[in-house]
């Protein structure tokens, strides 16, 4: 099939059983939140996708071929984790070119068009007056943001996202995920949203897969059929919460919850 096929068999850590029968398929241009507990191993799931972890039993085929050989990643993958990542001795914008010189570097081809796409992504997510700033010196928002224009550098085909924007406040969190729609919207990458959020999952998916506890595997495959924009505390976002809390009690304790930081957009002094 087009897109992405997971079955994992079996990943252990140390003889733990982390993920067992864990199965799904996606299409290219889909949305998927991946939400679970605490620990039931979202994060390793996207090891293993991303080619990171292949110690594993069980496959991933992308486009109907098996990934990857050891040591490998498919082409064309986009990252972002809770952590921004930068690298704080490089300015915002050689921090995203960066990206370039990784062997997806055949998207973009010389150093004027690298550059070129880099301040066009800058400012497509705000940044565009913070190019040659230091990552020490943008607030934990700009980072991200920061860290979203670099993940779309290699024109992802596939985006892998590990709680990108947790710990912000919810007006910058909200902000973000305008942003990053934006680009999807234009790219049509096919989307992992790691979430421990269903507020955030609801907001932002066209899917939602629940994990189970560990040994983690995907206990409800949930499409979200509501138009865009949604806002996070919006009603219909809402109403569906309050729908699946009825039907599915046990599977969502513990997921309904609101990072509250004070972590904001305003640079850091
Ligand atoms: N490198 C590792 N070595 C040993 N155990 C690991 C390793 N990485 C993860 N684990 C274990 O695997 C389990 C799943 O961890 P993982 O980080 O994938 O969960 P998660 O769902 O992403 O958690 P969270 O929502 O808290 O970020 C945990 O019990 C964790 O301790």
């Amino acid at each position: 099939m087009t897109g992405l096929e997971v079955r994992i068999d079996e990943k252990r850590f140390n003889g733990k059983v982390v993920l067992r029968g864990l199965e799904f398929t996606a299409r290219p241009g889909e949305f998927l939140a991946l939400v679970g507990p605490s620990g039931t191993g979202k994060s390793t799931l996207l090891n293993l996708i991303s080619g990171l972890d292949h110690n594993f039993t069980g496959s991933v085929s992308w486009d109907g071929e098996t990934l990857y050989m050891p040591g490998e990643s498919p082409s064309q993958l986009g990252m972002m984790f809770q952590e921004p990542r930068l690298m704080p001795w490089l300015s915002t914008l050689d921090n995203v070119r960066l990206v370039s010189q990784s062997r997806d570097a055949s998207v973009v081809r010389n150093e004027s068009q690298v550059t070129a796409r880099a301040v066009e992504l800058l400012r497509e997510v705000g940044l565009g007056d913070n190019l040659n700033t230091w990552p020490g010196q943008l607030s934990g928002g700009m980072q991200r943001r920061a860290a979203l224009a670099r993940a779309f550098m290699v024109s992802p085909r596939l985006l892998l996202l590990d709680e990108p924007f947790v710990s912000l406040d919810m007006p910058t969190g909200n902000r973000l995920r305008e942003s990053l729609l934006a680009l999807c919207q234009r790219q049509r990458p096919l989307v992992l949203y790691v979430t421990h959020d269903l507020r955030e999952a609801l907001a932002v998916a066209d899917r939602v897969l629940f994990l189970s506890g560990p040994p983690a595997r995907v206990i409800l495959d949930y499409r979200v059929e509501l138009a865009h924009p949604r806002q996070l505390e919006g009603p219909a976002v809402a109403q569906l919460q309050q729908t699946l809390s009825a039907q599915y009690p046990d599977l969502l304790s513990g997921l309904i919850e609101i990072s509250l930081s004070s972590e904001g957009d305003s640079p850091q002094h």
